[in-house]
């Protein structure tokens, strides 16, 4: 059956924490769905991971919805959600309307999911209103590395602290359907998860929010260089592939593969005539 915003929320009150997981693709979003993930993020950082820039700022709404149409026909029963890429919904609010509406409608997208807080509440609330569910991201935006000098641990002063926190309710109140809280102190996220009545799903925030969410290629060991704290690797599938690939040049190269069972016959009569008029 497929997930809903009803059935995230609910998972919220029984305390059955939602995973979350990115995908990119439709084989890699068969497999995650078929595991029994709750919902599966189309990321905008697959600018970075699947299409090799330094951030997610160069990621188009093409990208976005070339990617996301791909998942969704994979996403049988995890809840989709796209995110919407860095200059569609910033500005205005027609913009994002629209653009929502094309990830939805081209994508096919269950939800959206947007950065920021205060200055992104008049956006949500447009797009609730078109009847799509909307996923607020706080704390560390990657779309703000540019304000925050790097991807930096966020909330971390008590100013800085209080301002997640009222962002987190403005955009409840403005009818967010969930949150990503994104790289701030496990304790500020316990604070937020416990005023909201929205499932707040976390990434480098800590275990008590109701879900969490990982980049897949993190998770499953397929990225390389530097890895976020938050990271766990939870399977080396680089090392699989690695092997794999080896054994394919080397038996390629020795003459071991192909091997008959991959190859295919003919008939001997065929055959036969065939090299006769080639002689
Ligand atoms: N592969 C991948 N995984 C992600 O989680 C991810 C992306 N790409 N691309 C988009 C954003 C960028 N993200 C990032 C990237 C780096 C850090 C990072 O290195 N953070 C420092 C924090 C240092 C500090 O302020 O204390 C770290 O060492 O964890 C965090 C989030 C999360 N998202
Ligand atoms: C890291 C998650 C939350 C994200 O926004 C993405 O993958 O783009
Ligand atoms: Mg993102």
């Amino acid at each position: 059956m497929k997930n809903t915003v009803s059935t995230l929320l609910k998972q919220k009150q029984s305390g059955d924490k939602i995973t979350m997981l990115t995908a990119y693709d439709y084989t890699t979003a068969k497999i995650i769905d078929q595991c029994g993930v709750n919902a599966i993020l189309i990321g905008d950082s697959l600018g970075m991971v699947m299409l090799g820039y330094e951030n997610t700022l160069p990621v188009t709404m093409e990208d976005m919805i070339h990617h996301t149409a791909a998942v969704s026909r994979g996403a049988e029963n995890a809840f989709a959600v796209a995110d919407m890429p860095f200059m569609s919904y910033q500005i205005s609010v027609q913009e994002a309307v629209i653009n929502a509406g094309r990830l939805v409608k081209e994508g096919g997208a269950n939800a959206v999911k947007l950065e920021g807080g205060a200055e992104v509440c008049e956006q949500i609330r447009a797009i609730v209103n078109a009847s799509i569910p909307v996923v607020a991201h706080l704390g560390l935006t990657p779309q703000s590395v540019n304000v925050f000098g790097g991807f930096k641990v966020q909330g971390k002063s008590l100013d800085n602290a209080r301002k997640l926190i009222d962002d987190a309710l403005k955009i409840q109140e403005a009818g967010a359907c969930a949150v990503v809280l994104e790289g701030i102190p496990a304790k500020l996220a316990d604070i937020i998860t416990k005023k909201l009545f929205i499932p707040t799903i976390g990434i480098g925030a800590g275990k008590g929010c109701d879900g969490q969410v990982l980049v897949y290629q993190d998770m499953l060991g397929l990225t390389t260089g530097h890895t976020p704290k938050f990271v766990k690797r939870f399977a080396d599938v680089g090392s699989v592939m690695r092997q794999g690939i080896a054994d394919y040049i080397n038996e390629t190269k020795e003459g071991s593969f192909p091997a008959d069972e991959h190859t295919y016959a003919i008939e001997d009569d065929v055959i036969n005539e065939l090299m006769r008029e080639e002689k």
